[in-house]
């Protein structure tokens, strides 16, 4: 029996039955000192097992039937309006997979590099590289030159497509690359011409493939440290895709018009609205990047009833949306980083006809982990990220001692199930601290489940800022500021912010008779980084506190900043 199945098999029994030793409400196991998931997928949801499945083939497999295909709506541009339906959709894909496979010789196991924002073509990219059997990577279109360099030299990208403003970024790399969008000049090929010319007569031969094969890398800080390349296989975006069907299903979403912002380059909007939606036949409209105003219009002028979103966004309703006519809007989610209560309960006091619902997760589950089934359940429990999904197993380990806790008792999130990433790409280090030999992903999130069940976050033990729901590595960081010639030691830490949750700050040590000043190292670092990375905040100090391992002490300084506001008020 694989591990899988023996996770399957326990779940069954103990939902099945009740052992003396398992708590059916909150679904711990006083023996083991696992929860489970409390809920059960009906067979409408079961999770495919056939091995030769993969991601394109099983969303595909549940676009809308050819009658229908033609008139439901897809995606639409959110600044152009214009439409793509379900069958021009899957025309694209078909078109493009024949170009990328004979017109550029794209094989199984390539790995392509994708460097743009949000389009109409998005996910039809995503599809075609995934169809022919391709490895998708995937970047934000803000990240600097050497950024991308490092990913595309990490990940062994043979081909890059790149939106035509962000082309600069990628020419020292050498990688033959291909553009989003038909542009002037005549020496470059595009992916909007590759569809328009592809000859719909070529057959595409069988990529032979496995749920087991790499579908994407997914670049993510994991617990420390820089960006790593989270491997996710076929297996994990489908079992990620039936629990995202499973959840349209249950909330009756299956009609609503959503609204994306989110990244599709990260697993929140790839999984949503690159792949996923499109096995339930909704409808999206598709902004480039997100823009308040912008995102208000949306809502209005196409009607838009579903926003998965992230804490800031939220905030931003509850503070700036008066003077507009919501009333469209039906649900709204919240990931990537903690939603506080207090902005939860503003948002269902000012928006009482609207569900919200928080979830948890991380690129290296694939995305979602726990979720809120009903908006009852959210509205009484404001600070928790809901529930395990089905198949999900969990444990809260005490960093100290090591042992499994039971409800109510505060420990690292440990998860284990379909979805949890193979490993990082070429760094079997990082997974091994990451993915224990029995298989429990530890998330670095200190965090307890109550006696219901209910999962809460309550602080991070990963040494990671989360700024706009956008990973900052404080390493990353530091190894820049010590690139300065006046500076002798530096960290860097996370200080709250409402706006944002949270912005990274440095303290720096400054070399003797140096005059470098908080602007300096500020512009210092701007110029290297992605703008969510940029060090919005600097201290001097005369030392970084450290262990005598060597070690940060982080808490330290966070202790000190926070006393320095204190002392500031
Ligand atoms: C919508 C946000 C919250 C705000 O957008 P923004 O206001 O434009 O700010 P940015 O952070 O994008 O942009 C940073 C800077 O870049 C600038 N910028 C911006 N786009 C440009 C431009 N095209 N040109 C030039 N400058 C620009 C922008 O002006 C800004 O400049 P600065 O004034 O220096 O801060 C945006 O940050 C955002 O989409 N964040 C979400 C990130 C995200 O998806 N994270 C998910 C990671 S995966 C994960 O955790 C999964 C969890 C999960 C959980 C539960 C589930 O159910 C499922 C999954």
């Amino acid at each position: 029996m694989s591990a899988e199945e023996e996770l399957d098999a326990a779940a069954e029994q103990r939902l099945g039955g009740s052992p003396p030793d398992f708590d059916g409400r909150s679904g711990f196991d006083s023996r083991t000192g696992v929860y489970s998931s409390l809920i059960k997928l009906g067979d409408q949801h079961r999770f495919q097992t056939r091995p030769d499945l993969d991601t394109a083939t099983f969303v595909l497999s549940e676009f809308p039937a050819p009658d229908c295909a033609e008139s439901r709506v897809a995606l639409i541009d959110s600044a152009t309006g214009r439409r793509v339906t379900y069958a021009e959709l899957r025309r694209s894909i078909r078109m493009l997979a024949t170009g990328l496979y004979h017109g550029l010789g794209i094989r199984k196991g390539d790995v392509v590099f994708l460097l743009a924002p949000n389009s109409l073509l998005y996910p039809t990219i995503c599809l075609a590289v995934l169809s022919i059997g391709a490895v998708l990577t995937t970047a934000n279109p803000l990240n600097t030159q050497s950024e991308i360099s490092k990913q595309v030299d990490d990940s062994g990208a043979k081909v890059a497509i790149s939106a035509p403003e962000e082309l600069h970024k990628l020419l020292q790399t050498g990688v033959p690359t291909l553009l989003t969008h038909r542009t002037c000049d005549e020496n470059s090929l595009s992916i909007e011409e590759l569809i328009d010319c592809s000859d719909p007569a070529l057959e595409l031969p069988p990529a032979q493939m496995s749920q087991s094969d790499t579908a994407a890398i997914l670049y993510s800080s994991g617990t420390t440290g820089t960006s790593k390349g989270v491997i996710l296989t076929h297996a994990k975006f489908i079992a990620m895709m039936t629990l995202l069907k499973w959840s349209v299903d249950i909330t009756s979403s299956n009609n609503d018009v959503f609204l994306c912002f989110l990244p599709m380059f990260h697993i929140y909007g790839l999984a949503f609205f690159a792949l996923g939606l499109l096995r339930s036949g909704t409808t999206t409209v598709v902004m480039p990047r997100f823009d308040f105003k912008a995102m208000l219009d949306s809502i209005q002028a196409y009607q838009v009833s579903n926003i998965p979103a992230v804490p800031p966004v939220i905030l931003g309703l509850v503070k700036n949306s008066s003077s507009c006519d919501l009333s469209s809007l039906r649900r709204v989610g919240s990931g990537a980083a903690p939603l506080s209560k207090e902005v939860a309960e503003g948002f269902r006091e000012k928006f009482p006809w609207v569900e919200l619902r928080t979830g948890y997760g991380l690129t290296e589950s694939c995305g979602a982990a726990t979720y809120f089934v009903t908006d009852e359940q959210a509205k009484a429990r404001a600070g928790s990220s809901g529930r395990l999904l089905p198949r999900f197993c969990a444990k809260v380990v005490d960093t100290e001692t090591g042992l499994a806790l039971p409800p109510n008792r505060e420990g690292e999130l440990w998860m284990k199930s379909p979805t949890v990433m193979k490993g990082y790409l070429g760094n079997a280090e990082a997974t091994a601290a990451t993915i224990t030999s029995d298989g429990w992903l530890r998330t670095g999130d200190l965090c307890y489940f109550d006696e219901d069940g209910f999962l809460y976050i309550v602080d991070r033990i990963k040494e990671l800022i989360k700024h706009n729901g956008y990973q900052v590595a404080p390493a990353e960081l530091e190894a820049i500021l010590l690139s300065h010639p006046s500076v002798l030691d530096a960290a860097v830490i996370p200080v709250e912010d409402e706006a944002a949750g949270q912005i990274p700050m440095a303290y720096v040590v400054r070399a003797a008779g140096s005059e470098l000043t908080q602007q300096e190292v500020i512009q210092f670092v701007a110029g290297q980084v992605a703008p969510y990375k940029k060090v919005r905040k600097v201290g001097f100090i005369n030392a970084i506190p450290r262990s005598t391992a060597g070690k940060i002490l982080r808490k330290q300084l966070v202790l000190l900043s926070q006393q320095e506001v204190i002392s500031k008020l």
